[in-house]
């Protein structure tokens, strides 16, 4: 177990007191420094000295900060009815942290949770320090209740997407058709720019199938005690389209199936040709219909507001909260639910001894006066999360950021 012990503070950085974190098993040492800052009746992890600490052996119950409701984070607990949180925003402000430290606080709070990963560059098994690649859900070790990661492979999605496109609708049939001068059939699906797609998949692709393929896991009995499930997305861009790929890849699907009787019923000579794989065009028929069928379950996942919550990630920055505030935009344009706004990497306010800290927290400062006099952003429950000194790795550093941030 951890113990806590009250040090004078060491240095002028240090507002009030210091508290040391130790750790006993396999003759681990200090784990980490907290500053209890009196203004924000909080406690700043400084540092972590020894990261390859045994996970079960880190506490800080015993210096546990006064509880204060700021993210609302007692009403995103309530309820075993399953829950979703997709965590997005620009690349690099700290998402993988947040949501890897949410899935941690979920679990550690009776909730049996699966963290997934739909960004292309996953980055979940360097913020667990395990290894969670393969495509399966992992057992994450440490939290209270099951955690299980699982990391999307996004190549593979969109390969089964490609080889059930192209049986059915792709270039082999347009090859076909072009040879038996159906031209205009082929002007149909060229206005599909479905070859466009197959070649250069759009971003959000990936993430539409990687979303798609959790829901299809999700759908087993087997993992059905999931009751929260967080999402780790792809940066700004690549979520803002996916928001439009369902209602695309739907009408496109939908195109092609059409189009698909249409060419079967046209000629005989055709339909004598088709006859010959007759099982393979329906199989292929059929795969694309389930995919369309998930994409519809995707877009409407994204606006249930009773089961599904986008949060925000920003950091205080004026580039970073530019982008938020037209991702919220977007996103309210789709009838997407947000409502909180995590602004992490907020410097502590003690940083004022040095000119480049006392510089960049005023700036921080200014950016976060910006969010208060954003209209997009201004209405949305404000989270803040300090800039700690060392990377966030392992279940006990989430288990510290995510009882920071997520109160
Ligand atoms: N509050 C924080 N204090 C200090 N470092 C942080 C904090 N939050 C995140 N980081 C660090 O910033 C880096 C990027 O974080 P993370 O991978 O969570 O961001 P991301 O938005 O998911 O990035 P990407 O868009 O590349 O996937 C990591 O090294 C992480 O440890």
């Amino acid at each position: 177990m951890a113990s806590c012990s009250l040090i004078p503070p060491a240095s002028s950085l240090v507002s009030s007191s210091l508290c040391k974190l130790f750790t006993s098993r396999n003759s681990m040492a200090t784990v980490g420094l907290l500053s209890f800052a009196p203004k924000t009746s909080s406690f700043v992890l400084l540092s972590i000295k020894q990261r390859a600490y045994h996970e079960s052996s880190f506490r800080v119950r015993s210096v546990a900060a006064p509880v204060e409701d700021v993210a609302g984070f007692d009403d995103m607990v309530a309820g075993t009815q399953r829950k979703y949180y997709m965590l997005g925003g620009k690349g690099g402000v700290g998402k993988t942290s947040c949501a890897a430290s949410l899935a941690v606080k979920f679990a550690n709070s009776g909730h049996p949770t699966l963290v997934v990963s739909t960004d292309p560059a996953h980055s979940l098994s360097d913020s667990f320090a395990q290894d969670l690649t393969g495509g399966t859900l992992v057992p994450v070790e440490g939290p209270e209740c099951p955690l299980f990661a699982l990391e999307i492979n996004p190549d593979k999605a969109r390969e089964e997407f490609r080889s059930a496109t192209q049986k059915s609708g792709g270039t082999g049939v347009k090859d076909f058709m072009e040879g038996m001068g159906l031209g205009m059939l082929v002007e149909q699906l060229g206005e599909l720019k479905l070859g466009e797609l197959l070649d250069t998949p759009p971003p959000g692709l990936d993430e539409a199938m990687a979303i798609a393929k959790v829901m299809q896991f999700l759908e087993s009995q087997e993992y059905s005690m999931f009751t929260r499930i967080v999402f780790d997305t792809a940066p700004t861009g690549h979520t803002l389209r996916l928001l439009s790929l369902p209602d695309f890849l739907d009408a496109s699907i939908g195109k092609i199936l059409k189009l698909r009787q249409k060419i079967t019923s046209a000629t005989s000579a055709i339909k004598s040709v088709f006859g010959q794989e007759q099982t393979t065009q329906q199989d292929a028929a059929d795969k694309l219909e389930q995919l369309r069928e998930r994409m519809i379950k995707v877009r409407e996942l994204f606006r249930d507001t009773d089961s599904t919550e986008f949060v925000i990630v920003t950091i205080p920055a004026v580039m970073a909260i530019n982008e938020s505030s037209r991702l919220r935009a977007s996103l309210k344009k789709e009838n997407v639910p947000v409502k909180r706004l995590v602004v992490n990497q907020i410097l502590p306010p003690s940083a004022t001894d040095c000119k480049f800290c006392a510089m960049k927290r005023k700036d921080q400062l200014r950016a976060l006066d910006m969010i208060q006099n954003d209209p997009e952003l201004s209405n949305l429950t404000l989270i803040q999360g300090p800039l700690v000194d060392v990377e966030i790795r392992g279940v006990p550093a989430l288990k510290f950021l995510g009882d920071i941030i997520w109160k």
